[in-house]
């Protein structure tokens, strides 16, 4: 199967033109799983909690879910994105996963990053995992974390422990580690790792942050089978047999999930 990140430069509550801007090279993506970064059409760094709140949308009855399940049925491919959404008075830093079929599954941020503390709560549903099919209707498991997730190593541990071949992982990183870190995510987890994340500057009125691109897609080997430039939007892409996740034998020795010992882990 092909797996392809859309790394993208969107305008903060510019949220039509954002898709617009995107859906191009999504339909022209040719993938059988297509990551967009965290908040892809909204934007990051809101000025207040009114203007997230205002760029939130529920779920699965909102316009950019409504639009993901179009470029899904027009390309056969599952779509993972990232977006604001509201659920009642809450607001959840969320990706959605849509099928053709439509919409599948919605994970909420877990770990919150700087000032998405200010206007999100923090998922409380824990990791979960999606069986999914390729175009050939091969089906695979796909697990999604958000963007800061990935500094918790049980994030991707938990999506791995709970199944997971593929972890989608839509981003708006602004520190430089994610990128070098996430190869041994893979590795350490026997996944496939696809962060797609976004460039460009944004404010919120009182300071900026600056998105480091350098989407990237690893290997359970480590390997780094794509990845973008730094500042420059990109599309990304990476033929992978998604089953070569479930391989989890090391050598005749060892294997990485019976070598476990969780009894010995603190927490
Ligand atoms: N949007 C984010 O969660 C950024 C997390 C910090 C980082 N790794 O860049």
């Amino acid at each position: 199967m092909i797996i392809s990140c859309i790394q993208t430069g969107p305008t903060k509550g510019h949220t039509q033109a954002n898709k617009d801007a995107v859906e191009e090279r999504v339909l022209a993506a040719d993938a059988d799983l297509v990551v967009l970064p965290e908040l892809f059409a909204s934007g990051y760094f809101f000025d207040s909690t009114e203007q997230a709140a205002a760029l939130a949308e529920s779920v699965p009855d909102g316009p950019t879910t409504h639009r993901l399940h179009s470029w899904a049925r027009a390309t056969g491919a599952t779509i993972v994105a990232g977006l604001p959404e509201r659920d009642g008075d809450a607001l959840y830093n969320s990706a959605v996963v849509v099928t053709p079929n439509g919409w599948l599954g919605t994970y909420r941020k877990t770990h919150l990053f700087y000032e998405e503390t200010l206007h999100f709560e923090p998922g409380a549903d824990g990791f979960k995992v999606w069986t999914v099919t390729d175009r050939n209707r091969r089906s695979y498991r796909l697990g999604v974390m958000i963007c800061f997730d990935w500094f918790f190593p049980e994030s991707a541990r938990t999506l791995a422990l709970n199944g997971a071949d593929v972890i989608a992982h839509p981003s708006n990183l602004v520190l430089p580690h994610c990128p070098t870190a996430m190869p041994i995510r893979a590795l350490e987890n026997g996944v496939f790792t696809a962060t797609a994340n976004r460039v460009g500057t944004e404010s919120n009125g009182a300071e900026s942050l600056t998105f480091i691109g350098r989407s990237v897609i690893c290997s359970p080997s480590a390997d780094v089978l794509a990845s973008a430039p730094e500042a420059e939007e990109a599309v990304i892409r990476a033929e992978i047999d998604p089953h070569a996740a479930r391989e989890t034998a090391l050598n005749p020795y060892n294997d990485r999930h019976r070598d476990r010992r969780p009894q010995l882990y603190v927490r």
